[in-house]
């Protein structure tokens, strides 16, 4: 195993000496660059040769890896030891998809019979709920399920069942995550209460939004159906059984959960449920298969054609050695609307941190800020940043290559043109004096402005199409490539201490802004903000 600090030093001198490369120029000397610079898992392909990256660089990166010691870690997960030390768990996401049943012990015993019998009872309500055989207080059959649910227990599904939607052929789904009250009002308008399934969801069961929302879609239920019956209506996905029995929830109705699953990792687990009900147990299934096939591909590829490991090697890359601090993540499908969202806690959740496991502060930057938008719509939007603005933005374009609306073969090749192209323009731009030739001599004032500088890098990750199988595989490519990044930065990205201090904080500010509660001890700006609260809502 190489040494960590030598590691670093040799990645950086690479990245200072690749800086100054054109990123066309890498291709003009090098016919072979593509197959070099890219990696594939059956139809899913990594093309990472539109970066700055070259053999050495790549090879620091490989070394940096080898001396983090990504291997040993990645296998410290898939045998169940408790890697989140801060909150002393282990973390098997992998095992929800361990089709191959391979066993993983926890304390000594295999997690896979208690995976095996919640799945079993997650697809039997799924399966019951959408032929009619689990049906409303009336009798009727549920026509629509709503799933309240915030962060992990709202992202995960939401995405994947806007990703599947060519699958639907359950009840109708809905997502209800803000406590902000329009976000339910406006999901319960036009829905039948008589006929609608609410699903709570929320590992812990006691997330202020989610309680919130799940108390006032009771009183919705109760209203109509009455309160004696509204439990019918009614089931949760939660790892705290007595505080679920507390709201008025059977314990039949609840599907439980592990310590070991965390919120942003828990798609897979009982947290599907919406998903299942939707897309039906068999889909479900394949959705699961994908992952393990990503899980199996991250636990056996050589780190050389690993895509996980690349992927996050592309990431600290871009991170530390070029010193990006953001990076764009543009789905070329509208149905992966919701993926730039699920990225963003997947990566900032997990990657967000500053002090190493071992407790010191880190000498070095870690997660960048994850966003994005589809394509095509981002393009008519923020890409003129991307093109020509003052920062550099990695891009990572996704890109089924097949739709589904075969009807309508045309928009499928103008989209695809239209990634191609904005990967091409990324790193060509257009020099000034190509721009002065197009432009001549009367628009020789518009030069600068309508000149590119290009040699700004992406990403594209293509594959056949959209379905269970691709998605799962996708999600986990992503959640080991988080891994990976974590791994290289020594920090745990299974806990989420940033997020508690604004909860303590709205807690204790919610009675001031009742009636008579003392804002005394807040700061200026606070204490005015409350007052102008109070003076619209008292
Ligand atoms: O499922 P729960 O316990 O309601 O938590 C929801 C979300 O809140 C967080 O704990 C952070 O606020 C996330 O990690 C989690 O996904």
């Amino acid at each position: 195993m190489t040494d960590i600090v030598p590691a670093w030093a040799r990645l950086n001198a690479e990245a200072a000496e690749a800086a100054g490369l054109r990123i066309r120029a890498l291709f003009d000397a090098d016919p072979g660059r593509f197959a070099a610079f890219s990696a594939r898992l059956d139809d899913l392909l990594l093309d990472f040769s539109k970066t700055h990256l070259t053999a050495p660089a790549l090879a620091a990166l490989m070394d940096l890896a080898s001396a983090a010691g990504v291997e040993a870690k990645r296998d410290a997960m898939f045998d169940g030891a408790r890697i989140n030390t801060t909150e002393n768990r282990a973390v098997l996401h992998v095992a929800l998809r361990n089709r191959a049943n391979r066993p993983i012990p926890v304390d000594g015993v295999d997690v896979m019979g208690a995976v095996n019998a919640t799945f079993a009872r997650l697809f039997a309500f799924a399966e019951d709920v959408r032929s009619g055989a689990i049906a409303s207080s009336t009798g009727a059959p549920f026509t629509d399920v709503i799933n309240i649910g915030i962060g992990g227990s709202d992202l995960g599904p939401a995405m994947a069942t806007l990703a599947l939607k060519p699958f639907h052929d359950g009840p109708r789904l809905h997502f209800v995550s803000n406590v902000d009250g329009a976000h339910l009002a406006d999901t319960l308008k036009g829905l039948d209460p008589r006929t609608t399934l609410v699903i709570v969801a929320s590992k812990t069961f006691t997330t202020i939004e989610t309680m919130t929302n799940a108390r006032s879609a009771r009183r919705w239920i109760a209203a109509a159906v009455g309160e004696a019956v509204a439990g019918a209506h009614f089931a949760a996905v939660s790892t705290a059984l007595a505080e679920v029995e507390a709201f008025g929830i059977a314990r039949e109705r609840m599907f439980g959960f592990w310590d070991w699953v965390g919120g942003r990792y828990s798609v897979w687990s009982a947290i599907g449920l919406p998903l299942m009900i939707a897309v039906g147990a068999r889909r479900f299934e394949a959705f699961l298969d994908g992952a393990h096939a990503m899980d199996e591909h991250f636990r056996t590829a050589p780190l050389a054609q690993n895509l996980p490991v690349l992927l996050g090697l592309i990431g600290v890359w871009h991170r530390n050695g070029m010193g990006y601090a953001a990076r764009a993540v543009l789905p070329y499908a509208q149905r992966l609307a919701r993926l730039p969202a699920y990225l963003q806690q997947l990566d900032m959740e997990s990657n967000g941190k500053r002090m190493t496991l071992s407790g010191e502060a880190v000498a070095y930057a870690t997660g960048p800020l994850v966003w994005g938008e589809p394509g095509t719509n981002g393009q008519h939007a923020f890409y003129q940043l991307l093109h020509q603005g003052t920062d550099v933005i990695p891009a990572e374009f996704i890109l089924p290559l097949e739709g589904h609306e075969t009807d309508l073969a045309e928009h499928q090749r103008l989209l695809v043109a239209n990634c191609l192209a904005q990967s091409e323009a990324l790193m060509n731009g257009r020099s000034l004096a190509e721009t002065q030739a197009r432009l001549g001599p009367a628009g020789a004032g518009m030069a600068l402005h309508r000149s590119f500088p290009g040699n700004r890098p992406s990403v594209t990750i293509a594959f056949r199409t959209l379905d269970p199988f691709a998605l799962g595989r996708l999600i986990a490519l992503y959640e080991h490539r988080v891994f990976v990044e974590a791994a290289i930065w020594n920090i745990n990205a299974f806990d989420q201490w940033g997020v508690e201090l604004g909860k303590e904080l709205a807690t204790a500010i919610v009675p001031m802004l009742g009636a008579g509660a003392s804002a005394d001890g807040k700061d200026g700006s606070t204490q005015a903000l409350i007052r102008e609260f109070l003076s619209l809502n008292s």
